[in-house]
């Protein structure tokens, strides 16, 4: 098996061949007898989804459809933590312009992954709450390692989960299950998950997990891609509507929240808290 890897750089849009010691955000591996391509996240210690991450993601998913990918595992380089959500620094005291670029930045990235034409699996290696909860389930299908915590906790740091954060909880758990744990802030551990549906799959180690993953491709990648793609599309666009129709308003929502001085403090002790651990 040759595996062609590619380095995306920060601040550049084109991609360099080889290792590179700089940072490089997301790795891409492409095997070149399948085409199957894994991303892993690359931002350690915890993949906090920074602006910067959230360009590297969206600039590789681009390239991933016009290379007409034919199936991808999102995964991540941290042993502990498959992604723990947005960077809370890029909410802490930002300007307007900074905090209106980087939620444009979650909502493109966002909007490629959950409509990717080519399946998707997310290899859940690590912890996974909030926004990386919402990468998990941006993908069609998810698998765990045991022992590690999933879900939307937005509640329980006192700030409020986006609706479309929320849609892709309720589309995958079902309306009663989510409205539970959207209120709650809940987090699931591996087998909590599973019992509900957040994910689809447990595994023993990341050996057996990206062994799954690839199975779950090697199924999807027998199915026609275009009747495959169609009927995925359908079952999202509505969801999927929702935002691309109402971005403005989302980004509003979010200006208007990240400003609130309560929210900044609730940020400031959360940030706080975080380092003393
Ligand atoms: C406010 C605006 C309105 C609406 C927006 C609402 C949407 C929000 C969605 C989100 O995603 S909010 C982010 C929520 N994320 C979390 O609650 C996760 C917080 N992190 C953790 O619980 C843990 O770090 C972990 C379980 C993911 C991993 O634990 P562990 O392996 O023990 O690592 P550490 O806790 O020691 O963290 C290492 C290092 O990383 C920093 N860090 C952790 N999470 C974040 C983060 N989300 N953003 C920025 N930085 C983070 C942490 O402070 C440590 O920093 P050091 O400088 O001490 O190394």
């Amino acid at each position: 098996m040759f595996v062609l890897r590619q380095c995306l750089t920060l601040g550049t849009k084109s991609s360099i061949r080889n290792f590179s010691a700089t940072t490089n955000l997301v790795n891409l591996t492409i095997n070149e007898d399948t085409g199957v391509a894994i991303m892993e996240l690359n931002k350690p210690p915890v993949n906090s989804l920074n602006y910067e991450l959230l360009e590297a993601m969206h600039r590789t998913l681009v390239k991933l459809e016009n290379e007409k990918c034919p199936g991808m595992i999102l995964t991540s380089s941290s042993r502990s933590t498959f992604s723990a959500g947005l960077d809370l620094l890029e909410m802490y005291k930002p300007t307007v312009d900074k905090a209106r670029r980087f939620w444009s930045m979650l909502q493109n990235t966002w909007i490629k992954l959950y409509s990717t034409p080519y399946p998707t699996v997310a290899a859940i290696n690590g912890h996974s709450p909030a926004g990386g909860c919402l990468l998990a389930m941006s993908c069609e299908h998810r698998i765990m390692v045991p022992d590690k915590m999933i879900g939307l906790n937005e509640t329980q740091l006192g700030i409020v989960a986006p609706q479309w954060f929320q849609d892709c909880m309720r589309n995958i758990i079902g309306e009663r299950q989510a409205e539970k744990a959207l209120i709650a802030g809940r987090m699931f551990t591996s087998e909590e998950a599973l019992k509900i549906g957040l994910v689809d799959e447990l595994a023993t180690d990341k050996e057996d997990l990206m062994q799954k993953a690839h199975d779950f491709l090697d199924e999807q990648m027998g199915l026609p891609p275009l009747a495959r793609s169609v009927v995925k599309v359908g079952f999202r666009k509505d969801t999927l509507s929702k935002l691309i129709n109402g971005r403005e308003a989302d980004i509003k929502m979010f200006l208007d929240n990240v400003f609130q001085p309560k929210v900044q403090e609730s940020l400031e002790n959360y940030i706080q808290m975080l380092k003393k651990k």
